[in-house]
Formats: structure tokens, sequence, C-alpha cells
């Protein structure tokens, strides 16, 4: 008998054993009977407990706010906030200024007027803006998007000087030649097919090569632009509301985190050949050369000089982030409006002709565009009209007196909606019409209330790419509008809107000359 089983056949009252004490089969169950009980008993307090301190917490941080009286226990709104619509933002937006939800136990206020969003989005000692949970695994910890106060005013300060004049007409002509490439590739599908693009994935491609590009110009190679533009879905499909927390394979962060590796490898390589490139005396093609460049001048006096291949990568990973479904929502919107309105496309032909003197071959540069106000005029009204950014999350990082009556509890989210000041039709009457006419007036009602348009934001986090934004959109539709047509095949769900239309948007090109 080896030292295990002798312990094991000690007598049973000197082992320990719960059930060495009860002698009779009877007793041993009615134990087991009120064991039982006690825990059904002491779970159910528990959860009631849990419960009534749930809402109890809702109800005083939500104090006298429109919104519901009661959260759904644990939940909150959620399953609302996996298929938001247009009409179901709408009812929140009707039902008050400021209102109060709650999403997992997060407690959110959403702000539907101009003066609360802007406040929100102006208060950068109360509030910062607040990615999804994923954020920070999938666009990582150390990128500059997740700073805020001075050490975020002074990464911007160098970031801004990518943008500047100087700049963007260097990118005008990249954007010009990629253009004219993909509406070839349009066009060559719809003789092929015989019908209609489905809109939303040629318009994708188009944004990210074109961005990455634009970005870091040939010291990225076509085959690594091709990869990042395939893999780059797994990003955007990652960066929902609630995600499983844990990065394991199989899961969408996961699948997002070797994406973004793969773009940051590349990146990152093209920071490294920028560098090289600039020392070695050669002319700048792209923002990365741009950037290099910059970093040696001494205007630039305070700010930081040096950043690493993978800060660069990071910066660049964070403008694809920020623009690519922005922008592709913006082109679609863009393309979908145009079509159905062909007595503005024939306006807008009429000034291409007179700023481009008929030869279409030529590239686009930034004085015909100063030249085509009505062309600038049509892309401000399709970005009021489907605004691609309709609200923009931010956090209370302390207790903020949004109003007199109401201060928004720390940790609280706090959401501007954006759409509704584009909406508003003491700014832009009749609001839900496509009317381009009414920004060709500067002293119209449109111009007259810049603070109204919040397509980009507003404050210290306003958008950075607002300039390069307007220049690409218009580059690709004024040299569409004279190389093309199109039609667009309305379907029911054509006008349903979040990001994008719910039918990927239907349109069939052919060529014009
Ligand atoms: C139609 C196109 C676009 C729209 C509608 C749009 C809209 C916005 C909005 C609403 C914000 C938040 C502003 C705030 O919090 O006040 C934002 C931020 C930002 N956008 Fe855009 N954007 C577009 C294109 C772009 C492009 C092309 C780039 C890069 C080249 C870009 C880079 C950024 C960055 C980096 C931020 C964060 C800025 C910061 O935190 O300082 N965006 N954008």
């Amino acid at each position: 008998m080896n030292e295990h089983s002798r312990s094991a056949g000690m007598p049973q009252s000197t082992q320990y054993s719960p059930y060495s004490y009860f002698p009779s089969a009877n007793l041993l169950s009615n134990l087991k009977a009120s064991v039982s009980s006690t825990w059904i008993c002491t779970t159910l307090a528990v959860l009631a407990t849990f419960l009534i301190l749930e809402q109890t917490v809702y109800r005083v941080k939500k104090r006298h706010l429109p919104g519901s009286k009661w959260t759904i226990p644990i939940i909150g709104k959620f399953a609302d906030s996996m298929s938001p619509t247009l009409e179901g933002y709408q009812k929140q937006w009707d039902s008050g200024s400021l209102t109060a939800l709650s999403v997992f136990n997060i407690f959110i206020v959403m702000a539907s007027s101009n003066d609360y969003a802007r406040k929100i989005l102006n208060s950068p000692t109360y509030t910062e803006p607040a990615l999804v949970a994923s954020g920070k695994q999938v666009l990582c910890e150390d990128n500059w998007v997740f700073l805020s106060g001075k050490a975020h005013v002074d990464y911007r300060r160098v970031l801004n000087t990518l943008f500047t004049r100087k700049a963007l007409s260097l990118y005008l002509s990249l954007q010009d030649t990629l253009a004219r490439q993909h509406f070839t590739e349009w066009l060559k599908t719809c003789k092929e097919t015989g019908k209609a693009l489905t809109f939303m994935k040629p318009a994708r491609d188009l944004n990210m090569r074109t961005s990455l590009k634009v970005f870091c110009g040939s010291h990225i190679p076509d085959d690594a632009v091709q990869e990042i533009t395939d893999k780059y879905w797994l990003i955007t499909r990652a960066l929902e509301l609630v995600n499983f927390p844990l990065a394991i394979p199989g899961t969408k962060v996961y699948g997002a985190i070797q994406a973004r590796k793969v773009a940051v490898k590349w990146l990152s390589n093209a920071a490294r050949l920028s560098k090289i490139a600039m020392t070695e005396g050669s002319e700048p093609t792209c923002l990365l050369d741009r950037w290099v460049l910059e970093l040696n001048n001494p205007e630039l006096k305070g700010s930081k000089k040096q950043f690493t291949d993978r800060q660069m990568a990071l910066v660049i990973l964070s403008f694809l982030f920020a623009s690519q479904d922005a922008m592709s929502s913006g082109i679609i919107y863009a393309f979908q409006h145009f079509a159905d309105h062909p007595e503005v496309v024939e306006k807008v032909r009429e000034e291409q002709h007179r700023v481009r003197g008929g030869d279409y071959s030529r590239p686009m540069t930034l004085e015909m565009i100063d030249d085509m106000p009505y062309l600038r005029a049509c892309i401000r009204e399709s970005l009021r009209l489907k605004p691609p950014v309709c609200m923009v999350p931010y956090k209370a990082i302390k207790p903020f007196p949004i109003s007199p009556e109401y201060t928004v509890p720390v940790n609280s989210m706090v959401i501007p909606s954006l759409y509704p000041s584009m909406h508003d039709p003491e700014v832009y009457p009749e609001p839900e019409k496509f009317l381009p006419e009414r920004w060709l007036d500067p002293n119209g009602l449109a111009w007259s209330n810049p603070k109204q348009f919040l397509v980009f934001g507003s404050g210290p986090h306003k958008c950075i790419g607002i300039d390069y934004t307007l220049m690409h959109m218009a580059c690709v539709m004024g040299t569409a509008a004279v190389l093309m047509d199109w039609k667009h095949e309305v379907t029911p769900q054509s006008d349903k809107v979040h990001l994008f239309p719910k039918d990927g948007c239907l349109l069939e090109f052919t060529p014009r000359v």
C-alpha cells in the first residue's frame, strides 16, 4: 500500500468531509435542499440589489433629462445601437436638445442643438474624444490621436503643416492621376458586365489607394498598397461600440490587429525611405517627404523635431482611419446626388468647360478649383445634406456643467450630434433638398452662419483634413462629370442612410468623351 492509498483509508471521522457529521440520509437531503434554497435566495437578493442599484444610478445621473425613465437591465439601449437608423436618431434628437440613455451601464448624454454640440467640442478642460473600446488595441496606445491638452496641441501644430496650400498642390496631381485610373476601371467593369456597379467598394478602393499614394508616394510599393487596401476592412469592422474584449484568434479585434501590423510595417518602411530620400536631396513627392522637410523648418520653434519611423507610421494610420469611412461616404453620396440632379451636373459641366477650356486631359490644379465656385458649392451641399459623420463620441473627464440646469457626470459619454445642425431649416431652408445655390451668395444664410456647418467638427480636435477633403472631392467630381455619364438605379434603400446608402449605391457608368 503506498502512502497515498493509506491516507485515503483513514477513518472517516478524522477526514475532512462535510457529510461525515450527518448520519441520516433524510437529514442530508434536507440540508441539500436548504443549501440550494439559500443559494437561490442569495443570488436573487444580489441580483435584485444590482438591478435596483443600476436603475438608481441611472435615475440619479439622468435627473430631469428626457429619455427612458428606466434602463433595460445590463444591456440598456444596446439593441438600438446595433442597428442604428436615421429615424431612430431623429426621434432621440426631437425629444430634447439634451437627452439621456444608457448602454451596458455606460451613461450617455446626447446633444442635438448646435449650441450644446459646439460646447462639448470646445470644452477641452471637461471633455475629450472617446474612441470605441477596441480603439487603443487597434490603433496602438502610443498613437498621437490619444493625446490631449498641450501634448495634443504641440503634436498637431507639426501635423497642420502637412496640409498647407503648398503641400496640397503637391498631392493634387497624384489625386488627379489616380482618379482617372479608377474611372477607367469603373467604365470597363460596367461595359463588361452590362450593368450597374455596387459603388461602395470601388469608392472605398479609390480612397484608400489615393490616400496611401498621397501619404507615402513611391516609398510604398503597389503590392503593399493592394495588401493594405484589401485588409483594411478588418480594421473598420472591429471598431464597433461593443466588441468581444479579448483579442484571440477568430475575433474581429484580433483580425484588426493583424491588419494594423501589416499596415504599420509598410508605413514605417515608407517613413524610413522618405528620410533617406530627403537626406539625399530628392524632390518631395508625398506627405511623408513634406513632413521630413518641414522638420528642418526653423519656424517650427518649440515643436517636436524628431519623429521615429513608427511614430510617423502611426500618424499615417490615424489619417487612414479618420478619413477612409468619412471620405468614402462623402464621395458615394456626391455621385448619388449628381446622378439624381442632372440639372446640377449640367451646370458643373458648363463651369468645367469654362475653366478647363475644353481640355479635360489637363490635370486639375488648385487655381482651377479656386475658379470653380459652383463645383465647390455642390460639394459643400452634398456634405451638408448627408454628413458622413453624424455624431462624435466624447467623454466627460470631470463633472461638466453643460447648462445651468444640468451637469454631465464624470466618465459619462457625451455625444454631440452634428446632423441636426446641418438640417436646421432656419439656416438651410428646405434642408432635405440638394440645393447647391444656397452656397453661391457669400452674404446668404448658409455662409452667414459658419458655426452651423459642423461637418468637420469644431474646437481643438476639428478635422485636420478639411482642405484636403474638399480638394479631393472637387478633383474627383469635377473630372468625373466631364469624362463620364452615370445613372443611379434608385431602390427603396437608396435614401436609407447611416454612413452609406443601404443598397450600396448602384451606379452605371458610360464614357462621355
Ligand atoms: C468627408 C471627409 C471627412 C469628414 C466628414 C471628417 C470629419 C471629421 C470629424 C467630424 C472629426 C471630429 C472633429 C471633432 O472632434 O471636433 C474629424 C477628426 C479628424 N479627422 Fe476628419 N473628416 C474627413 C476627412 C479626413 C481626412 C481626409 C483626414 C486626413 C487626411 C482626416 C483626419 C482627421 C483627424 C486626424 C482627426 C482628429 C483630429 C484631432 O484629434 O486633432 N479627416 N474628422
